[in-house]
């Protein structure tokens, strides 16, 4: 039997699979799928089976070393679509398998020397075998790097061995269990009349008034106090069973979660939900745009359709941007299928997420929640998946692959013909746009549930503000709502958003922001040289001492920080009680939890934070939103920004007014009246939606374009500066007349860790060919050895272009 294995080496060399015999005490254990060990040049790499056939025409193959699992942990689905995956985001098959599994399942190596010849070993180096006729390379390149030199010598005179070993990360969790053997002994020693067996009769009463069965030895001697010895000697006796388990690590042990029923769906919810049933009823693949303003009851729509595929004994995943997995989030999954979920997400240590993943591929769940990744969940029968806040940007990898998940979702629901819903109150332009061609099917609820109404929102001008001399960054009508809310015992929500920060230009008298007069982008100030410049065309100015549109001075770069908003509230509302969220309050394991619980609870007035707390949060007592800083992102060289900033301000407004009371919004901003933010302030998507698609069809941009990118690095600015031209001619000589080529310029970020970034961008409709030319592109560098250092990395459907 022959076993055709893709290896852990990603180049572009190895890139496919390779011939190995399967000894013949595993032929009838070998599968495609498996993870194996194989003998690769010197050293021994690990693999994955992708094929097992019964011939090869190579010569001289070598045999497979060791396979790591006794079940494919690959299904022949995860197969195919690996390949897809690689082939679509031009990375190679080993990163497309890895991306798949968790990380406790990817190989790590080591290198140790063996002694062959002992009698051989100089002085210097033969204390180091003392102890043991084998010491590991990374032990020596620690304690003795200036051996290394020698040890390699000798190892190439045969007195040493140079021996590869791979390692497993995965380690299953062990616990041990305890029972009574013999009930009659345990009986009859709580009977005698010993004093010194005082803690081992408590341990038998113990499990005596227990009903029958095994516990938690740990839990059990904490009970009783007694130590782990007086056990080991009632185990010697024979009177106690103590065996070994695996247990998995829960990431949510020892938490009572409330089961939840099924509500009855309104109207909205019944209309909504009926393509995604039909969907599921009939067996056929449909992808489903749920579009419903915050607080209409997406949720549950999702939870019902779940219900529908467990019903069907199949599974559902569903997605979640990372950001808005929150405890609060997964309680809603947990509550209604209790432990049929199973939770993937960055939080969890390397062991949790490999004990969540196995109980999936051991069909011990049927529900994942879980962020971008669990869109590769092993499920065999999947039944729906579901995307939550589909716009996401999250949800497409930057690195490699870099994937989106939507697209592998889309493709595993035409594999196993099920639905596919995306959810959100702001869908991205792309999915809505093909939502309207009918290549998605549209469900929308346009009202909140029970008909609250959306919150009202008020738009300050913080130049007006400015000119009547409050130079605080609270305007007056927010002060006024925060006091009210202290009054009235109500919580209130300040987000500032903080992306985007003092890398612009603004003028604080009349809110301009130099733009780039051929790209409809803001420049980008950089300090260094004192310039300002569009990342996408290369076009710079000098900065400007006055403001050119209104020759104020009161020009400069903006910002301001969580912490600082955080002490002018101290200043000015000493009685309010604030909680911070940020990335500093909320580094530490847990403490996001924690301090959305004590919210929760009353226990503050105030939740001031960023990012973190736009998104799934339901608070009924907040009736206040302050948005402090509206529009800093909409000045950042994204063509997205207009997109984003729309989204934001949706997302944080929906956090107001979700229950009985009524909520405000108070919107902060400098340049108010944008587009994103005036309609925003209404909550009329469908009007931004029109708006915004007239602006990237003016621009060419997504979804009109997709758009290909190129990304060239290097240490040395001349070598990535030839190499991204010569691609650009090569390119410029193909692409058809519809597409556009733009560069080479900089990158965005125009260097990291010493690498000189370039970037060259191709706006294009229909180029099938464009996939081979990167390739091309690519393969050519490789072959060149004066571009030994030069990294490309290229992206068909680049979402930013960072
Ligand atoms: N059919 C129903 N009957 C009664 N209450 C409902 C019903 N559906 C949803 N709700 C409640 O309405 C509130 C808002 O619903 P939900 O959070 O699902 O909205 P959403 O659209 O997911 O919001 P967001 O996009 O803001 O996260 C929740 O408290 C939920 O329990
Ligand atoms: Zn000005
Ligand atoms: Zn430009």
């Amino acid at each position: 039997m022959i076993a055709a294995v893709v290896v852990d080496v990603p180049s572009g060399s190895v890139n496919k699979t390779f011939d190995y015999k399967v000894p013949s005490e595993w032929e009838t254990w070998a599968e495609p799928g498996m993870r194996v060990i194989v003998p690769f040049g010197p050293r021994k790499l690990q693999g994955f089976i992708l094929e097992v056939k019964s011939s090869s025409p190579v010569k001289g193959m070598k045999n497979i070393s060791e396979i790591l699992d006794p079940l494919p942990v690959l299904t022949s689905e995860l197969i195919e679509l690996g390949r897809w995956l690689a082939e679509n985001t031009l990375s190679f098959y080993i990163t497309a398998y890895q991306a798949m599994l968790p990380a406790a399942m990817k190989a790590t190596y080591e290198k140790s020397f063996q002694v062959l010849q002992p009698e051989k070993l100089p002085d210097t180096i033969a204390p180091l075998f003392l102890a043991s006729s084998e010491i590991n390379v990374n032990d020596v390149t620690k304690e003795n790097p200036h051996l290394l030199q020698t040890l390699q010598s000798l190892s190439k005179e045969g007195v040493l061995d140079v021996v590869y070993k791979v390692k497993n990360k995965a380690n299953k969790k062990k616990v041990k269990f305890v029972s009574l053997a013999d009930q009659s002994l345990a009986a009859e020693i709580l009977g005698q009349n010993q004093k010194k067996a005082e803690k081992q009769k408590a341990l038998l009463n113990e499990l005596l008034h227990r009903p029958p069965g095994e516990y938690l030895l740990q839990e059990i001697l904490a009970e009783t106090g007694a130590s782990l010895p007086t056990a080991q000697s009632l185990f010697k006796k024979g009177i106690l069973t103590i065996e070994e388990k695996e247990v998995y690590r829960d990431p949510f042990q020892g938490r009572t979660m409330k089961r939840t029923a099924p509500l009855p769906l309104t109207e909205n919810q019944e209309n909504a939900i009926k393509p995604i049933l039909e969907s599921i009823e009939n067996h056929n693949h449909e992808t489903v745009l749920l579009h419903g303003v915050t607080g209409s009851g997406k949720t549950e729509v999702y939870l019902q359709s779940i219900q529908s595929v467990l019903d069907k004994g199949k599974e559902a995943i569903v997605l979640v941007p990372e950001i808005s997995l929150t405890p609060q989030m997964v309680n809603r999954f947990k509550g209604r299928f209790g432990s049929a979920v199973a939770v993937l997400h960055s939080g969890l240590s390397i062991g949790e997420k490999y004990d969540e993943w196995r109980k999936i591929l051991r069909k011990e769940v049927s529900v994942v929640v879980g962020a971008r990744s669990a869109i590769f969940a092993p499920f065999q029968n999947l039944g729906i998946v579901i995307i939550d806040e589909e716009h996401e940007t999250s949800y497409k990898q930057e690195d490699h692959p870099r994937y989106h998940a939507r697209d592998v979702a889309i493709w595993r629901g035409k594999y196993h013909s099920c639905p596919i819903v995306l959810g959100s109150a702001t869908p991205s332009l792309e999915t809505y746009a093909r939502a309207q061609k009918g290549r998605y099917q549209l469900a929308e609820l346009a009202n909140r549930v029970h008909s609250n109404p959306m919150p009202e929102v008020t738009i300050v001008d913080m130049r007006e503000e400015l000119k009547n001399g409050n130079r605080s960054m609270f305007s007056l009508p927010l002060m006024d709502k925060l006091k009210e809310g202290l009054e009235k015992r109500e919580q209130s929500v300040l987000f500032l958003n903080r992306r985007g920060y003092a890398s612009f230009i603004l003028c604080r008298d009349c809110g301009y922001v130099a733009q780039c007069p051929h790209c409809d982008i803001s420049l980008t100030y950089h300090k260094r040289f004192g310039e300002l410049k569009c990342h996408y065309c290369g076009y710079k100015e000098s900065v400007p001492s006055v403001c050119p549109s209104c020759t104020s001075e009161h020009i400069r770069f903006f910002g301001t920080g969580t912490q600082k908003v955080e002490e002018e509230l101290a200043k000015v509302l000493p009685e309010a009680r604030v909680i911070r969220m940020d990335v500093d309050t909320t580094s530490k394991k847990g403490s996001h939890e924690k301090l959305l619980t004590a919210f929760e609870n009353g226990e503050a007035d105030i939740l001031l934070g960023t990012q973190m707390i736009a998104k799934g949060l339901d608070f009924p007592k907040v009736t206040l939103v302050g948005v402090l800083a509206a529009d800093t992102m909409l000045h950042l060289p994204d063509f997205r920004a207009s997109e984003k900033t729309f989204q934001l301000l949706t997302q944080v407004s929906g956090r107001a007014g979700r229950h009985e009371l009524e909520g405000k919004v108070i919107v902060q901003g400098y340049d108010i009246q944008h587009y994103s933010i005036q309609l925003a302030s209404k909550h009329d998507y469908h009007t931004f939606y029109q708006h915004e698609m007239q602006t990237r069809k003016l621009h060419q941009y997504p979804p009109f374009y997709y758009l290909g990118l190129l990304t060239f690095s290097h240490l040395d600015l001349m070598q990535v500066v030839e190499a991204s031209e010569k691609a650009a001619s090569f390119l410029s000589k193909r692409l058809s007349p519809e597409s556009l080529l733009l560069g080479p310029v900089t990158s965005p970020i125009a260097r990291v860790k010493d690498r000189y970034r370039y970037q060259v961008m191709i706006k294009y409709k229909n180029e099938p060919k464009l996939r081979n030319w990167f390739e091309e592109i690519m393969a050519h560098f490789q072959k060149d050895k004066d571009m030994k250092e030069l990294q490309i990395t290229g992206d068909l459907n680049a979402q930013t272009l960072m």
